[in-house]
């Protein structure tokens, strides 16, 4: 545990004693539930995960999900609630004493089986009725829907940015200050979305992003997702963070590409008709050696095309609404909390541990990253033409320009004013690696301007994080449908009638030009 995050003389929860806790190991087949039970306070928390039981005593003031939710599950078999959330591979974070034993079926029967999960913080706002999902036909509306539903606290997880929210804000007008140059008088009675992602085949130029946790959206979580994207021959990036292990993950999305493919006339080419294909995202945690398990854990799933390990996160992001939430809710727990209401309130706990990021990373590390990966990697969240020319030095395989959706350092550029930086300084990139975006876009038309300024692809993640919460696969459906419409439609409305005619004469970038940084001429 970092100890700039351990905040001595806040807030003490008692730890169980070591002998006591040995003397529980040794005892372990006599765990009942009844002796499980009497555990549910701040001085003393044990919760079932799986037929085994833990004391997170300890744990209650680092989880990063806040104490209060965890000591709601107190003395119950909490597997349930857990499952909604988090994949069993979180229990890694768990200090090592922590496992207490096994238990056998009959106790586990017995104990209380906990109900108060994070749906029960928040109800929605105003309880609405889900909107028919004919009646979604922009992405955005996807949110409305989700608000009308979802829990306050699993929305404000997905709307939730830093801070202030400036760059969320920079993000969604920037795609807007870019304008179209249409050309007319070409046939476009049908045009061809077609594109790539790292040397795989891509039937639009946009894939879905990593978003993590999507269980709390909806019980269909990524697996909802993937096979939403092999039904519509889509990319995705995927969280190291998910709600499902990824080998569940894996499993469901070939199941679903098999499927696809009995149905997929005979005799069409990979390139004619384009396969969903899935990208693995990496944060790279402080330890090593469960960084090098999760790298190999990846590539022995056989599915992930490419590594994009996210760069953005040497800390979390100070994302306010949820720290005010998470203040909320330990008050209203209990008023022994109320000093972990304080530390929340100050933000120093959020939806990370340290452990689970790495602050000490540095080029260096590209290396053994590099190494035990063995394909294509790329930087997520470069934010400035010399970090993308330096990776491209480094033979990088691509660069996706973020800010992490705005959620990390809150005045942070948005990914087109990048992009048009990368041009102006180091125009040399655009040839060396491939170059993806994301951030705000809503739009499927917006597309065709990043590819137009030399983007390969745009990733695209709240509308459908919203989408599958609001409506489950289906809705990731429609939202992919819904993009790809607008792209089509883009695309006859400007006169292209294939990717390779975008080039930077399709659109006006003049306003967001003004705007790029210029060296100070003392520096130049
Ligand atoms: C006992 C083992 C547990 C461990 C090691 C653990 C660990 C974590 C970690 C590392 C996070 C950060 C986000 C992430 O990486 O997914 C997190 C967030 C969270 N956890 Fe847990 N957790 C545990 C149990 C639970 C249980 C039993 C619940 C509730 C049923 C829960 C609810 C949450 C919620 C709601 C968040 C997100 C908070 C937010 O950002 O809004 N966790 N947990
Ligand atoms: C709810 C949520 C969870 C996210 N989780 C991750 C994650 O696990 N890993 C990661 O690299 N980026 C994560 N991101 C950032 C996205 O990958 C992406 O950069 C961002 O969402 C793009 O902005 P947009 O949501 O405006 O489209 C998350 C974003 C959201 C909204």
């Amino acid at each position: 545990m970092d100890p700039h995050i351990h905040t001595s003389g806040l807030i003490r929860i008692g730890v169980t004693s070591r002998i006591d806790l040995l003397l529980r190991i040794n005892m372990e087949d006599k765990l009942s539930a009844k002796e499980i039970a009497s555990h549910r306070s701040i001085s003393s928390c044990w919760i079932v995960l799986d037929g085994k039981a833990y004391d997170v005593t300890s744990y209650l003031n680092e989880h990063p999900g806040g104490a209060a939710i965890l000591l709601k599950q107190g003395g119950t078999d909490a597997t349930n609630e857990f499952r909604k959330i988090h994949s069993p591979d979180i229990l890694k974070y768990l200090p090592k004493n922590a496992y207490l034993g096994t238990i056998d079926a009959a106790a586990r029967a017995a104990l209380p089986k906990s109900s108060a999960g994070v749906e029960s913080i928040g109800e929605a706002e105003e309880a609405k009725e889900l909107p028919h999902i004919s009646s979604i036909v922009v992405p955005n509306d996807f949110e409305a829907a989700a608000k009308a539903v979802m829990p306050l606290k699993s929305w404000t997880y997905i709307f939730s940015s830093a801070h202030d929210g400036s760059a969320l804000r920079g993000n969604l007008t920037s795609w807007g200050a870019v304008r179209f140059r249409p050309r007319i008088f070409h046939d476009v009675t049908t045009v061809d979305p077609r594109s790539s992602i790292l040397g795989s085949a891509s039937a639009f130029p946009f894939y879905v992003s990593a978003m993590g946790q999507m269980g709390r959206g909806h019980p269909a979580g990524e697996i909802g997702v993937v096979r939403a994207l092999a039904k519509r021959g889509v990319h995705g990036l995927i969280s190291s963070e998910t709600t499902a292990t990824m080998e569940e993950i894996a499993t469901a999305f070939a199941d679903e590409k098999n499927k696809k493919r009995k149905e997929t006339s005979a005799g069409e080419t990979e390139q004619e008709r384009p396969e969903a294909q899935l990208h693995f995202q990496l944060y790279v945690p402080s330890d090593r050696a469960i960084a090098v398990q999760r790298i190999q854990r990846a590539r022995a799933t056989g599915v992930f095309r490419s590594v994009w390990v996210t760069v953005d996160t040497a800390v979390l992001g100070k994302r306010t609404a949820d720290r005010r939430l998470q203040a909320a809710e330990a008050l209203a727990t209990s008023p022994e909390l109320s000093a972990h209401a304080e530390r929340a309130g100050f933000g120093l706990l959020a939806h990370h541990s340290n452990s689970q990021l790495n602050a000490s990373l540095t080029w260096d590390d590209l290396k053994w990253i590099k190494r035990e990966w063995g394909g294509p990697v790329v930087l997520k969240g470069v934010q400035t033409a010399e970090d993308a020319a330096r990776a491209a030095d480094l033979g990088v395989d691509g660069v996706l320009l973020s800010n992490h959706g705005g959620r990390q350092m809150h005045d942070a550029p948005d990914a087109l004013t990048t992009l048009l930086e990368i041009r102006t300084y180091y125009p040399s990139v655009l040839d060396k690696l491939e170059i993806f975006l994301d951030g705000g876009c809503r739009d499927g038309a917006d597309v065709l301007k990043a590819v137009s300024l030399g983007a390969k692809a745009v990733g695209v993640g709240r509308p459908f994080f919203y989408a599958l919460s609001a409506y489950g696969q289906k809705g990731v459906e429609r939202c992919l449908d819904i993009f790809s419409d607008e792209l089509v439609t883009g695309m006859q409305l400007v006169g292209m009638k294939n990717l390779d005619e975008a080039c930077p004469e399709r659109v006006n970038a003049s306003r967001l030009l003004n705007e790029i940084w210029r060296p100070e001429k003392s520096r130049l």
